[in-house]
């Protein structure tokens, strides 16, 4: 007899959980209790007595009201009757909380940007290599997690291969200012999320310098170049890396103070080194660890990244000037695939 695979419905997701109770687990987790159950998990005792008893989150988003609904736990056991896991931890450390969580079928939806140092993998590819059955998808794209919690209105791309999954996320996901677009293309999501943090740093260091308003614009414009050239070469649509995790995002985080690797950018062309930003910066900024290896696997495939191999050495205290003067006197060229 065929096996009747159960076909999955927002309802069958009814109760999330959400690891990671930094800003955009929180945001996440306002964003799904609008119409069920969530149980948030994070590490920090202190944080999570004071989403249940206040209902703020006095480390991430402290202006923020948190919904009452929202249970937070540090067991992570408590997650066991969610149905789908929405990821927020940081990229570096994500496989550590993987490993913890248990292998079944549930659906895990990566909300982070960034690249493992280590094995040069995407958050998607990470997650696949500890759970290789399991459904992933990918939620990106223009969010600042502060304006989502306050339920400015947004829209991401979320990405899954799944045909049900996919549709039944997006309707448990979607409330009136938070409104989901559906892809298959998980790799193209991830590249998107990834890449613009890198370059968020870039459009920073403009600002910190004084480069001024063209200069940023011109960024923006190869830098997009350089993440179409990059997630081409790992299989991704170009129209993922044009929409809103891909160019949506990269326009909103190398246009603004609020974004982390932006100001961090920006401190960088101001003279801070990195190494003086570390000693205070308590932050996430994810550029920082995605760069250098962006780097690595961009030569491994043979795609050129002039800007993001420009961020690497500053990052490793370089001068603006002189990595400026390296990027602009770099032999003349068409636009894209054009040849002079
Ligand atoms: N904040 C945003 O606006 C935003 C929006 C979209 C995507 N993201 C992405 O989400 C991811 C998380 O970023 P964030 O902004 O929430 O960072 P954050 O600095 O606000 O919070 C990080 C959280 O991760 C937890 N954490 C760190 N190491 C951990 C570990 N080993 N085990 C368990 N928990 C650990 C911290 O305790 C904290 O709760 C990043 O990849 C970021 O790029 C952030
Ligand atoms: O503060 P950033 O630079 O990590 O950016 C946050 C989000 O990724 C914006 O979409």
């Amino acid at each position: 007899m065929p096996v009747l695979e159960e076909k999955k419905t927002a309802d069958h997701f009814h109760h999330i959980g959400v690891l990671g109770a930094g800003s955009w687990g929180t945001a996440l987790a306002a964003v799904a209790s609008y119409k069920g159950a969530v149980t948030l998990w994070g590490r920090k005792r202190e944080i999570i007595d004071a989403i249940n008893q206040r209902h703020i989150n006095p480390d991430y988003l402290p202006d923020i009201i948190i919904p009452r609904t929202i249970h937070a736990t540090d067991e992570l056991n408590d997650l066991s009757s969610a149905s789908a896991l929405l990821v927020a931890i940081p990229a570096q450390k994500m496989r550590s909380v993987l490993r913890q969580i248990p292998n079944d079928s549930r659906p895990l939806i990566l909300c982070a940007k960034g690249i493992e140092a280590e094995s040069g993998l995407l958050m998607s590819q990470l997650a696949a290599d500890i759970f290789p059955h399991r459904p992933i998808a990918v939620l990106s794209g223009p969010t600042f997690a502060s304006e989502v919690a306050r339920h400015l209105p947004t829209a991401v791309t979320l990405a899954a291969k799944e045909k049900d999954i996919r549709a039944a996320l997006m309707q448990r996901l979607a409330i009136p200012t938070f409104r989901p677009y559906a892809s298959s293309d998980v790799i193209g999501a991830d590249v998107g999320g990834a890449v613009k943090n890198v370059l968020a740093i870039a459009c920073g260091v403009v600002a910190g310098a004084k480069l001024g308003n063209n200069a940023r614009a011109a960024v923006i414009s190869r830098g997009f170049a350089e993440m179409n050239r990059f997630g081409i070469a790992l299989g991704a649509k170009e129209e993922t890396l044009t929409g809103l995790s891909g160019l949506g995002d990269l326009v909103l985080t190398c246009s603004s103070e609020l974004s982390r690797n932006f100001t961090f950018g920006k401190k960088l062309g101001e003279g801070y080194s990195y190494e003086e930003q570390q000693k205070k910066r308590a932050v996430t900024t994810e550029g920082v660890f995605t760069a250098p290896v962006l780097q690595r696997v961009a030569n491994k495939l043979k795609v050129e990244m002039p800007l993001v191999s420009a961020i690497c050495d500053l990052i490793e205290g370089e001068s603006v000037n002189s990595v400026l003067e390296r990027l602009l006197s770099r032999p003349l060229k068409g636009e894209y695939s054009f040849s002079v």
